[in-house]
């Protein structure tokens, strides 16, 4: 069967909403991601922090955590969004563990909340800014699955 593709403002709309549900007391840093299958399912998640701050979990493994957990292992697209107005990166565990489940090409959509160039002076609004890149490159020579497969 051939993909249809991914909505890539929808991906990037759910990633927002995911985001509206980010619990981080403790950083006050929301994070939102949206992942999108190879079935079209789209799977949100947000940074869930904990009173023992080391046990936060970071919106991008949340949402894998939720898909994954549903049965889907095999995506099309991330998108990863904050409320800062530059796109942000995922840290070195959720490189790694999106490293499980992507291709080494897959979209991974960085996304700021707004445009950089949005300011006072500025007459027509730019809207976010987008960031694109991909697993090899958010983490080069990397250990994984197939190095298990003896
Ligand atoms: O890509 C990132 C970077 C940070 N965080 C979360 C972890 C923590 O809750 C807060 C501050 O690091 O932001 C994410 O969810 N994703
Ligand atoms: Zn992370």
């Amino acid at each position: 069967m051939t993909s249809i593709g991914f909505d890539e403002p929808e991906l990037i709309s759910r990633a927002f909403q995911a985001l509206q549900r980010s619990y981080s007391p403790y950083s006050k840093f929301r994070v939102g991601a949206a992942l999108v299958s190879t079935e079209n399912e789209i799977f949100g998640g947000a940074n869930v922090e904990n009173a023992s701050y080391g046990g936060a979990i970071c919106a991008e493994r949340t949402a894998l955590v939720k898909a994954v957990s549903e049965g889907h292992k095999r995506f099309q697209a991330l998108a990863v969004v904050s409320d800062l107005d530059e796109p942000i990166t995922p840290c070195g565990i959720c490189r790694q563990f999106i490293r499980e489940f992507f291709s080494p090409e897959t979209p991974i959509l960085l996304v700021s909340q707004a445009h950089p160039a949005n300011n006072a002076s500025e007459t027509s609004y730019k809207g976010p800014l987008i960031k694109r890149t991909n697993i090899s490159v958010l983490l080069p020579d990397s250990f994984g699955p197939e190095q298990l497969d003896r």
